[in-house]
């Protein structure tokens, strides 16, 4: 990619690095004002930005963005055709909030390279949104000098609210909890406010719960937006039972939240109750389909107490187990695939958010 622009002077390299998620109890209704459990996990997406500064006229702030996947390079976003598209916006929008005038000659090369499967409920649209953000906003940094004035506080601060925009563009009307988890990592408890500034984060630290974690993906890719929009439908067709549907989401999540963080309160056989009631619940929402269902009924012959997570409609399901109970892994991991599903093997919690790295010709930074 390099050789495309041998007339411009590179001045630096920065590195964002993110992590997808699994919510455990609250999606839909976290939407919806009610309260989520969420824990990253150790896929990440990751998008570095090479800089350059052009000497040639005319002046202008041009922004490639690639993808790598499987060893294939695929453009992403190129300026010119393209200006429709949702990257075109997120990149105006960054260039006006940083008052990054057109006089500028400026290139930012941005290469995503993703784990996290796309559509699959795992987060990638808010780590992919993070990512890019973060790279785009770190580029301008660079060209501009201030390298050295950026703390990793007002760079959270200006990813999560750059990502949102980007999140909004893919979805509908996007909680803000899968920005909120792959910036933070680890587990939270997330509240949507009436803006984004009043969403209610609070980190667990110390959550550690007996259940040991399994995650299965269907391998239907589905948009989230679509399952999105779905729900919107049934609360303006079905008011009563959208309504009722939400609040009993809303208040299965809060006892999750209580085995989570309240130690006495520890309970595991109840907890995996919940988790099949949590399913039921999302079912009678409409976000089920057939292959979900089919897991489901796996996963019980193993022993296993399972639910969607994410958008559902397709994407991946979250099973729970005991840490004294015993699976057959080759057992279910070859049932499984016969009816061409896939089990994911060291999924685990991880525990750091979004990181950075900024690189110029004279010193490397990590933040
Ligand atoms: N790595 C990526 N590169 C480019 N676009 C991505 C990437 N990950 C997600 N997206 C965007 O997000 C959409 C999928 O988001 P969504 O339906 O919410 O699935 P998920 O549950 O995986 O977040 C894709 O159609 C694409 O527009
Ligand atoms: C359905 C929802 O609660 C989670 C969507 O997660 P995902 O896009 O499927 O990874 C929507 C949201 O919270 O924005």
């Amino acid at each position: 990619m390099e050789g495309k622009v041998s007339k411009e002077r590179k001045i630096g390299i920065a590195k964002v690095r993110t992590p997808g998620k699994v919510i455990i109890s609250g999606e839909h209704s976290v939407v919806y004002h009610k309260s989520a459990l969420v824990m990253a996990i150790n896929l990440f997406t990751e998008a570095q930005v090479t800089v350059f500064s052009r000497e040639e006229q005319p002046p202008s702030i041009e922004v490639k963005i690639f993808q790598r996947v499987s060893g294939e390079v695929i453009c992403l976003y190129e300026p010119g055709e393209t200006n429709d598209q949702k990257e075109a916006k997120l990149i105006e929008h960054i260039i006006q909030d940083c008052n990054l005038i057109p006089q500028h000659k400026i290139t930012l090369l941005v290469e995503i390279s993703s784990q996290i499967p796309i559509g699959a409920g795992l987060g990638s649209s808010a780590a992919y949104s993070i990512a890019l953000s973060g790279a785009l906003y770190l580029g301008i940094q660079l060209y501009l000098g201030n390298q050295c004035n950026l703390t990793k506080a007002s760079l959270n601060h200006k990813v999560s609210r750059y990502a949102d925009v980007l999140e909004r563009l893919i979805h509908t009307n996007p909680s803000g909890v899968d920005v909120a988890i792959s910036l933070n990592g680890g587990m939270l408890t997330f509240l949507k406010g009436e803006t984004p500034a009043q969403n209610q984060i609070t980190l667990l630290p110390d959550a550690s719960n007996s259940l040991n974690m399994i995650l299965v993906n269907t391998n239907k890719a589905r948009n989230s937006k679509l399952t999105i929009e779905a729900v919107m439908k049934l609360r303006d067709e079905q008011k009563e039972r959208f309504e009722n549907l939400i609040a009993k989401i809303g208040k299965l999540t809060e006892l999750v939240i209580e085995q989570y963080t309240i130690p006495e309160q520890q309970d595991q056989l109840l907890l995996l109750q919940m988790i099949e009631e949590n399913h039921f619940l999302l079912k009678e929402l409409g976000v089920s389909c057939t292959e979900i269902e089919t897991i489901l009924q796996i996963l019980s012959k193993f022993g296993i107490s399972a639910k969607l997570t994410g958008a559902g409609g397709g994407g991946c399901v979250v099973g729970f187990i005991t840490k004294e109970q015993v699976v057959e892994d080759d057992s279910l991991q070859k049932e499984l695939k016969q009816s061409g599903f896939s089990l994911f093997s060291g999924i685990e919690l991880s525990q750091g958010g979004m990181t950075f790295e900024i690189s110029t010709e004279k010193e490397i930074s990590k933040l």
